[in-house]
């Protein structure tokens, strides 16, 4: 087994879920699928809601910005335009997205609301890979502290840790950063997030499946370890030499265990 030593600064872990924490498969074949099966219904039911409609107007906002965009799908003005025509265009919009597969804030927002019900009633249960509870349990004990960063909305996660096939897991988790505070792919989102927590950049160690997310936090001077799990996205040669490479987090050594 091939070994990583974490470096002696670092106090926090900072875990992406989708391919780090959680199989891709369960994002593509599970969660992904129940939205676009019940989108149109959910917004029929609770279209009347406050949530629902501040989650529209995000996704027309959105829909504004993309408007240069190949094949984006805009949103009328809720005045003068017919209900249903109103949710079709919502539907598409947010199919047009997944197809995409857009991490916007708006998007991930109404995931998070409809995916609600679904953990709520115990018809939904999160995947976490087997190494991933024992050795968040382990970082925990040698004094880490551990967060997550996800496109996921803050709300999705705590479902997904608060319902999962291991049981109420996020009593592990200390804290919650989603794109809020920024962009992925942006490394000043990973300084902001250096100082939500109240430590350097170089206290954080960031575990993700996307280089582009490890190259946007190492040129914040966060640590960075790039997960490869079955069913991720393949790495180039160059990728695979230049970061350090972990397909369990029980390949990562921290000094003080
Ligand atoms: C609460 S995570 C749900 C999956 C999701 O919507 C997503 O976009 C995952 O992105 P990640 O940043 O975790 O790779
Ligand atoms: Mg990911």
């Amino acid at each position: 087994m091939v070994v990583v030593s974490v470096p002696a600064e670092v106090t926090v872990i900072l875990l992406d879920i989708e391919g780090t924490t959680t199989p891709i498969a369960f994002v593509k074949d599970v969660l992904f699928p129940y939205i676009k099966e019940n989108v149109k219904e959910y917004l029929q039911t609770h279209w009347e809601e406050e949530e629902c409609q501040q989650d529209v107007s995000l996704l027309r906002k959105q829909a504004e910005e993309d408007a240069h965009l190949d094949g984006a799908v805009p949103i009328p003005v809720a005045s003068g335009s017919d209900l249903q025509q109103m949710i079709q265009a919502v539907v598409d919009n947010v199919y047009w997205q997944m197809s995409h597969d857009r991490k916007t804030t708006a998007l991930k927002q109404l995931q998070g609301h409809m995916w609600k019900a679904a953990f709520t009633a115990g018809r939904m249960k999160a995947e976490f890979f087997a190494d991933v509870v024992p050795a968040v349990r382990r970082w925990r004990e040698a004094g880490m502290k551990v967060y997550i960063y996800s496109s996921g909305s803050v709300e999705a996660q705590k479902l997904l840790f608060g319902h999962s096939t291991e049981g109420d897991i996020l009593e592990l988790i200390d804290g919650h950063f989603d794109t809020k505070i920024g962009h992925k792919v942006d490394s000043e989102s990973y300084r902001k997030i250096a100082d939500s927590i109240g430590c350097s950049t170089n206290n954080i160690l960031f575990l993700t499946d996307v280089t582009v997310e490890a190259s946007a936090a190492e040129e914040a001077d966060v640590h960075v370890a790039v997960v490869v799990r079955p069913g991720n996205a393949g790495l180039t040669d160059d990728e695979k030499t230049y970061y350090n490479l972990i397909t369990s987090f029980s390949e990562l050594y921290l000094p003080s265990t």
